[in-house]
């Protein structure tokens, strides 16, 4: 069984959807469909863009709802001259928890190495922000069958210069890239495969408590209808979810995902 410290997490990175009023809107839909047990259970969290982070912040304080939220990005700075950036003391400013970083699209789109990645991650620790650190291959490189070691290389890259204890606070989601968005999930036996391998480096490059207390996601067409048998997986601790989780029915059955599975 995994210790408690690994306590389910459905994070829902809502991407460039929904302004802040529908921000609001989803919210309260998730708060008013999930009771304290299950929100106990599975801790839940969304991801929105930046700009509905006040209100959603408003919301989760004023009403003391049990979800989390953070943010899609951050900037390795602390502040400054760089506009459009966003920094972790601004994110920390307003109650964010969670920071994604080194997401494939911002990978590929915004061409983040692995050394910018690695400079987020230690800038999310240094401001008390739990980084959700991505990883993952792309279809030539799962087709090459080199996926496993595509990823412990990443792995390895956005940990680089961070202590044990400093990696028990990060979440690390194994996303292949093939599977985002795309309707294609990796069957349950792929996600196991490299989160496993995962668990395994943690121990490898740190010690045994760091591989058994870090929390590994899977990412990549999650969906009600899947999350059970993903989650059944000894080293999979729960899901960063797309695009399910911008539909509040949807999202709210995948944080129920306890209730179709005895793990
Ligand atoms: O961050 C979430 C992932 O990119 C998965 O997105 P998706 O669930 O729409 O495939």
């Amino acid at each position: 069984m995994a210790p408690q410290s690994r306590r389910p997490l459905m994070a829902g990175n809502w991407k460039m959807n929904l302004n802040h009023l529908e921000a609001i809107a989803l919210v309260q839909k998730l708060a008013f469909s999930l009771n304290e047990q299950q929100l106990t259970d599975v801790e839940t969290v969304v991801i929105p863009p930046f700009t509905d982070l006040r209100s959603v912040q408003t919301l989760v304080d004023g009403d003391k709802l049990l979800i989390g939220y953070g943010a899609q990005d951050l900037s390795p700075h602390k502040g400054g001259a760089y506009t459009g950036d966003i920094s972790g003391p601004l994110l920390a400013k307003l109650g964010c928890s969670y920071v994604v970083v080194g997401h494939s699209e911002r990978r590929q789109y915004h061409h983040e190495d692995d050394q910018v990645v690695n400079s987020k991650v230690q800038a999310a620790l240094t401001y008390e922000l739990t980084p959700i650190f991505c990883i993952g291959e792309g279809l030539e490189v799962r087709e090459s069958a080199a996926h496993v070691g595509h990823c412990v290389a990443q792995l390895d890259a956005g940990l680089d210069g961070l202590k044990a204890e400093q990696v028990r606070k990060v979440v690390i989601a194994y996303e292949p890239v093939w599977a985002i968005g795309t309707g294609k999930t990796a069957t349950p036996d792929d996600a196991q495969e490299v989160c496993g391998a995962v668990r395994s480096r943690l121990a490898e490059r740190f010690d045994t408590e760091t591989a058994e207390t870090t929390r590994i996601l899977y990412g990549g067409s999650v969906k009600a209808a899947n999350v059970a048998q993903i989650m059944e997986m000894p080293d999979v601790d729960g899901a960063l979810v797309g695009g399910a989780s911008i539909d509040a029915d949807e999202f709210v059955q995948i944080v129920r995902f306890p209730e179709h599975i005895k793990k």
